[in-house]
């Protein structure tokens, strides 16, 4: 068994746990980054990256279908191989990490290859293919674990072969049939991904609605959009059973037809093991979904946790801004994370951006609240556009403060759109100064200026 003593130790190699292992080292700590998979996490290798490589290719065969009615006369033959070939080859290296692993070691940084688990205060021990080493980390440790696709105890779904992202963005072929279990990001990316592509795609979600964190105006557009893909979108089911043939899946669903399908890609959400990680030395809950952190990402005296653990948005950009909070901390800089203006997309089409509180959340909270909407298609942009111009913009104002809270921005280019909106709030940028802008024509930005127009109670 062999030992090592540093600085500090990260432990789980996801997007923001790579460049803050990386950014310690440079400032001259001495620091031992663990990854027991791949170094730079779910993000580049198994979530956005080759999903959004997926997106682009999907929605360059929507436009090509719509260039027939705009444009003249295109022919259109779906071929996965360059998608699978993209995601193979320019994205993953086929799921190899040695340059990530090289970056990681020439900012100064060790690497372990393994498993981690706290095993006393700022105690690490990592078992992997090269034996187990007790890490002793004297300034403490960072976690930066992630999440695992989660399989929900459908009876009989995990007695068959099951797709979670990481199978789906491996695919060589599309499936002929696919029913997708989960009506969030994951499973609305896919659905239509694999729709575009020829696949008979049914989505299943048990909520009343798709992109439930959403405004409800966005998800209900959004199941539409997906229908005229030929998706067969049902929300609000129970699935009761699921029975897996040779080569075919049926789910039987309380009060409504069975589906049946070549392939199920589960997208029902994410799973953590905090057990698993030795949590319980720091006297933490292991039965939660992560630890609960200050605004610093300390979850206590010597350990920080950041990324999807600590539960302030699973994107890769709040891993990132997490990473330089706690590095700050690390570093003796006094830096407090700040979640008000927090963005997310989802990259369907429309694309679905939005930034900050929902109108319901904001009522929640006490707000006065104001909302304001209009639809893309109404707008100057929208009716150039035509086909394809599916969207709208809504912002929720705190009437007290005359400042937006959050807004959402779905349509073509929404989460570029997105950007002013973010702004707008992150910046508490006042409504009135807002009105005042100029916004350029023809643009589809400019519809934020009717959805200002159209604040009211
Ligand atoms: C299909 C899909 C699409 C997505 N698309 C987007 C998107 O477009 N934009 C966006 O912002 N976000 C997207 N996300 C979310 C995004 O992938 C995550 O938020 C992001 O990867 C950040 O996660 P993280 O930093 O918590 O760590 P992760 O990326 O989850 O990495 C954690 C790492 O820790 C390792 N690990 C775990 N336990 C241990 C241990 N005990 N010892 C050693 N190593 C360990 C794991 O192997 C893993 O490599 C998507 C997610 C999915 C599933
Ligand atoms: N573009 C992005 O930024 C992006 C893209 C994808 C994922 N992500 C992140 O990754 C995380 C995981 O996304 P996700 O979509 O897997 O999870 P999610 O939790 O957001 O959505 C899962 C959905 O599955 C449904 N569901 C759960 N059990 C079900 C069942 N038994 N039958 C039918 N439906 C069921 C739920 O109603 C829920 O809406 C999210 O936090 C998301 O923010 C981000």
């Amino acid at each position: 068994m062999a030992e090592l003593t540093v600085d500090v130790a990260v432990v789980g190699l996801g997007p923001g746990g790579e460049a803050l292992a990386a950014r310690l080292a440079e400032a001259g700590l001495s620091v031992v980054g663990v990854e027991e998979r791949l170094v730079g996490g779910e993000c580049p290798y198994y979530a956005c990256v080759p999903t959004k490589i997926m997106i682009r290719a999907a929605d360059a065969l929507a436009e090509a279908r719509r260039a027939g009615q705009l444009a003249g006369t295109v022919s259109v033959s779906p071929d996965w191989a360059p998608v699978a070939g993209r995601i193979r080859d320019e994205a993953t290296a086929d799921w190899d990490d040695q340059a990530a692993v090289d970056r990681l070691v020439g900012s100064g940084a060790r690497f372990l290859r393994g498993t981690g688990k706290i095993t006393g205060t700022g105690e690490l021990t990592v078992t992997g293919p090269d034996g187990t080493t007790v890490v002793t980390a004297t300034k403490g440790i960072v976690l930066n674990t992630g999440t695992a696709p989660a399989v929900p105890p459908i009876p009989g779904l995990a007695d068959g072969p099951v797709w979670t992202n990481r199978e789906a963005v491996q695919a060589l072929a599309v499936p002929e049939s696919l029913v997708v279990i989960g009506g969030g990001p994951v499973g609305c990316e896919f659905a239509q991904v694999f729709a575009r592509f020829g696949a008979q795609v049914t989505l299943l979600q048990s909520n009343a609605r798709l992109l439930p964190q959403d405004e409800p105006e966005a998800g209900e557009l959004l199941a539409e959009r997906l229908r005229a893909d030929g998706v067969d979108v049902r929300t609000g089911v129970k699935i009761t059973r699921a029975t897996h043939h040779d080569g075919s899946v049926t789910l039987d669903i309380d009060g409504g037809e069975p589906v049946t399908a070549a392939t199920v890609l589960v997208a029902a959400g994410r799973k953590t093991d905090m057990a698993a990680l030795g949590l319980g030395v720091y006297g933490l809950d292991e039965s939660a979904k992560g630890p609960t952190v200050d605004d610093r990402m300390r979850a206590a005296e010597g350990l920080w946790a950041i990324g999807d653990i600590a539960g302030k948005g699973a994107f890769t950009h709040m891993s990132m801004y997490q990473a330089a909070i706690a590095g700050d901390d690390i570093l003796g800089q006094d830096t407090k994370a700040d979640y008000r203006a927090v963005p997310r997309v989802t990259f369907t089409d429309p694309e679905v951006g939005a930034v900050g509180l929902t109108e319901a959340q904001a009522r929640e909270a006490g707000l006065t609240v104001r909302t304001g909407t209009t639809q893309i298609p109404a707008s100057s942009r929208g009716f150039i556009h035509k086909l394809g111009n599916e969207g709208l913009i809504k912002l929720v104002e705190d009437a007290d403060r005359g400042v937006l809270v959050g807004a959402t921005a779905m349509g073509p280019g929404g989460g570029e759109v997105l950007g002013a909106l973010a702004v707008a709030v992150h910046g508490e940028v006042p409504v009135d100064t807002l009105r005042g802008m100029i916004f350029a024509y023809p643009t589809f930005h400019r519809a934020i200026e009717s959805a200002l127009a159209d604040l009211r109670s």
